[in-house]
């Protein structure tokens, strides 16, 4: 993670990346704007000046460079930026002003932007020589992955041609899921609630993965999928083209457990499902499921 080391109005804070090298800087400071921001009526109506602080931070030495202004970030091109974003939309707050350039300042290829926004001629009733809001953003390149949470989707289909809606819905599912694993399908009698009149046999398989999605997003996802199989949400347990249920979610190997009716984790039949419990443990034979080994 790029250390973060910037005091209050030092536009010049240093910035590591990783591996340790210190980031090369450009800087364009003081630059003088008119704009109309703030929360009251007369700072939108007559404006004032801004004060423009913004440090690019790039790397140069790995750069080509031969002196070309082509291989460099032009900081008169950033500074035509900036005046159009403080001349342009007025704002409440130089926070989000600040935030819209260092956005901005971002699209010309730097690492990272700190941009300082000082309004000397704020509206605070005292003698102040300044105020101002500093912030940084990094580019993507910077930032650090988040943390994804490993998952275990139990898939099932008695109608419709079922081999057929587990591999598409499986091939659909793999793109939502990162280094996903599926098991072998099965073919297992159809478990029926007391007294429901018999299913035709369900084909079933596991899919094991990773995702960055939270809990209610994934399943989200998942529904998608169904519904685009045709699911008709009918009868409980009814037979169904395709059906895809949240069995586990874990993040940093700890289970996240949740009793709300429309997602509730770990899936509250899964323990007593064969046809959950067999295929998961073929792709993860060290799988647990609540404190439980999956491998019987
Ligand atoms: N872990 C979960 N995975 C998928 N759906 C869940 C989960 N927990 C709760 N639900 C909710 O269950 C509702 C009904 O799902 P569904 O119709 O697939 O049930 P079912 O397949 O008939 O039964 P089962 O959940 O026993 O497989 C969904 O609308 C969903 O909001
Ligand atoms: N064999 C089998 N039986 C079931 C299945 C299933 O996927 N496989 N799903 C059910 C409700 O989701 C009810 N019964």
């Amino acid at each position: 993670m790029p250390q973060l080391l910037l005091s209050r109005g030092d536009s010049m804070a240093e910035l590591y990346l990783p591996g340790g090298e210190l980031s090369d800087r450009i800087a364009l400071t003081g630059l003088k704007v008119r704009g109309f921001h703030g929360v009251f009526e007369h700072e939108r109506e007559n404006g004032q000046d801004f004060i423009i602080d913004v440090v690019l931070h790039t790397s140069m030495h790995r750069t080509p460079y031969g002196d070309d202004l082509a291989q460099t970030i032009n900081y008169a091109e950033v500074a035509d930026k900036v005046v159009e974003i403080v001349s342009g939309e007025p704002l409440n707050l130089i926070e989000t002003l600040a935030e819209r350039i260092a956005d901005a300042a971002l699209q010309f290829g730097a690492l990272a932007a700190d941009v300082t926004v000082h309004k000397p001629q704020a509206p605070i009733e005292h003698s102040f020589a300044d105020v101002d809001v500093t912030v940084r953003r990094l580019s993507k390149l910077l930032q650090p992955p988040k943390p994804a949470a490993e998952v275990v989707v139990g898939i099932g289909s008695n109608m419709d041609d079922p081999v057929t809606q587990v591999e598409i819905g499986a091939g659909k599912l793999a793109k939502v899921l990162e280094y996903e694993r599926m098991s072998r399908r099965r073919v297992t009698a159809a478990e029926v609630m007391p007294g429901q009149p018999s299913q035709p046999n369900y084909i079933n398989a596991v899919m094991v993965g990773y995702t960055t999605l939270s809990p209610l997003a994934l399943l989200r996802e998942l529904q998608r999928i169904e519904d685009e199989q045709g699911r008709v949400r009918e009868e409980r347990w009814g037979p169904r083209t395709l059906d895809l249920d949240l069995v586990s979610y874990k993040v940093a190997g700890k289970e996240i457990t949740s009793d709300d009716p429309n997602l509730t984790l770990p899936h509250p039949r899964a323990h007593e499902r064969s046809f959950v419990l067999e295929p998961w443990a073929e792709v993860d034979p060290w799988g647990m499921l609540s404190g439980k080994p999956v491998r019987r």
